[in-house]
């Protein structure tokens, strides 16, 4: 009989650092099902591309990837740039997960283990922004501010706590964007604290930011909070939290397939973030490339 592979890297640091407790239940799983488990460490973010170099992928059945959301999106830039079809699972060991939690997956390491090794896979969509793919959010603003800024000491210890932590220092510094956001149908030109562009539905731990947003439904949305006094900021977060923010008046939503992005003012720099990594420079050009990643789901019972 011939020999099946599958492929799993993971990042022994990303979130509690737990995930290499949980290796040899990944092999036992696999192995029972008749797969040789080939695994990489990664080290750094250049094990990501590296790790394909002088290997055969095409002996793969399919690739996972333990690690937190960044992990996620440097494997998918490496994979789509190198042209791999190959069916790709994900396991949470991040601090926030988003990716994961947007898709379905159990959160116990166990579960996810067991619903992947189903290999029931279904195309989804990917953003691109200037050279850079993402998977589930792209943003510009505070929170992106927060999710590059927070320590990572401080995440493995506190988790997303420390998120929240680092953004409640961060608010009296406030600076607006001064954006141009422009569609095929529409050119808005207006101040926002930030935007973010989600094909997925959720980021930073906000489960419901774009309720609207499905992973195959070929578009993005755009959500960005318009400048408002700072007392009505906590109406639009109790807002977004509960999900129905869509509508509310500091709030601009916009679906589309295509956005561009302009910073309007010229002397301040606008951190941006993919899928909770340093993203690219603006002008931002978005599209959504439909059904472009096989991905791994949880079966559907
Ligand atoms: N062995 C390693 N040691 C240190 N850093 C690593 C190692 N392997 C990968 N990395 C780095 O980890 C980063 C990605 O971390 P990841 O997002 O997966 O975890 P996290 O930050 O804990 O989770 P989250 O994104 O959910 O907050 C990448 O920037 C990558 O360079």
């Amino acid at each position: 009989m011939n020999k099946r592979f599958v492929f799993l890297l993971y990042n022994p640091v990303a979130g509690n650092k737990s995930f290499p407790n949980h290796l040899d239940y990944f092999i036992e799983v696999f192995q029972n099902k008749g797969y040789e488990v080939h695994l990489f460490r990664t080290s750094s973010a250049e094990d990501f591309s590296n790790v394909f170099e002088n290997r055969d992928v095409s002996i793969y059945e399919a690739i996972f990837i333990a690690g937190g959301d960044g992990s996620v999106n440097a494997l998918v830039n490496s994979m789509i740039k190198l042209n791999i079809d190959i069916p790709l699972g994900i396991i949470p060991a991040g601090t926030m997960n988003d990716i994961c939690y947007n898709i379905g997956m159990p959160m116990d390491i166990r579960q996810v283990i067991e619903s992947l090794s189903v290999l029931q896979t279904e195309y989804v969509d990917v953003g691109l922004v200037n050279d850079q793919y993402f998977l589930n959010v792209c943003g510009g603003g505070l929170f992106m501010e927060i999710s590059q800024n927070t320590d990572r000491q401080l995440k493995n210890v506190m988790g997303r706590v420390a998120y929240y932590l680092t953004g409640i220092q961060q608010l009296p510094n406030f600076k607006k964007l001064n954006l141009k956001i422009s569609t095929e149908e529409q050119v808005i030109e207006d101040e926002f604290y930030f935007f973010i562009v989600m094909n997925g539905r959720g980021a930073g731990g906000f489960h419901k930011l774009a309720p609207e947003a499905m992973m195959n439904d070929g578009k993005l949305d755009l959500i960005a909070i318009k400048v408002c006094p700072l007392n009505e900021l906590s109406v639009v977060f109790a807002k977004i939290l509960r999900g129905n923010h869509l509508s509310y008046k500091n709030i601009l939503h916009i679906q589309s397939d295509h956005f561009s992005i302009e910073n309007m003012e010229e002397d301040y720099h606008v951190i941006t973030d993919i899928d909770g990594e340093e993203g690219p420079n603006m002008p931002l050009n978005l599209q959504i490339l439909s059904r472009k990643l096989k991905m791994i789901l949880p079966p559907k019972n």
